[in-house]
């Protein structure tokens, strides 16, 4: 039987309407076996974007678009850098975005391994920064982001539960402990605002606070 909680969760992810550039994204991105932000994440980087004012986005795994279209979509005088290693996924992604009518200006799509390409990116320039690739490197691309989002910006961190297991007190394995300890140690952070809400597979914001 499925419970109150779970329905709420399924209502929430089935809420969004998404552009047909989304939608073709987003099955694209499935087919070929690359996992997309959920519905109600994409929805959230939409109004992240909006909500923060974002000039210039920074996304760590592009995939083939589905979370770039989102953090583009309500904001046209925005740019975004994106940096994915894998060209295929990359091409797909210059297609899925010129698709949507974003303009090749707005993008800066980088083939490259994010631990390389990060150090080169401009400090405190960025108003939101997107981590969407290898879970293992999590905390190293975190400590990146952390320099190259500015005051007040925000570090968004979907699937923060790790495929639930973070929630499982059963799930003892290294990777899980290495996520509590990060949710526990932004909760006790004076320098950042960490929010955390269950859309797709556990949704964390981290907003840096000023100075
Ligand atoms: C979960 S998918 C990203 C999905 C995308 N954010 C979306 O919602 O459409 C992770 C992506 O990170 C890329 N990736 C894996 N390791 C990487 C690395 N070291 N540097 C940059 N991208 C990497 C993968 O090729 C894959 O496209």
């Amino acid at each position: 039987m499925v419970s109150r909680l779970e329905r709420n969760w399924q209502y929430a992810e089935q809420y969004p309407t998404e552009t047909d550039a989304q939608v073709r994204a987003r099955r694209l991105s499935l087919e070929l076996g690359i996992e997309p932000v959920s519905r109600a994440v994409a929805a959230q980087l939409s109004g992240l974007a909006v909500m923060s004012g974002a000039r210039a986005i920074c996304e760590i795994g592009t995939g083939v678009g589905v979370s770039g279209l989102a953090l583009l979509r309500h904001v046209p005088e925005a740019t975004l850098t994106s940096i994915e290693i894998e060209s295929e996924h990359l091409r797909q992604a210059r297609a899925a975005f010129a698709g949507a009518g974003i303009a090749a200006a707005r993008l800066r799509l980088i083939e490259g391994d994010a631990a390389q390409v990060l150090p080169r990116l401009n400090l405190g320039a960025y108003d939101l920064v997107l981590i969407d690739a290898e879970p293992e490197r999590l905390l190293e691309y975190l400590e990146h982001a952390l320099t190259i989002v500015r005051a007040g910006g925000t570090v968004v961190i979907p699937g923060a539960f790790s495929r639930g297991r973070v929630t499982d007190p059963a799930a003892r394995d290294e990777a899980t402990h290495v996520l509590r300890d990060l949710l526990a140690t932004v909760a006790e952070s004076a320098a950042i605002v960490p929010v955390l809400t269950p859309a797709g597979d556990g949704l964390l914001t981290l907003t840096r606070l000023d100075g």
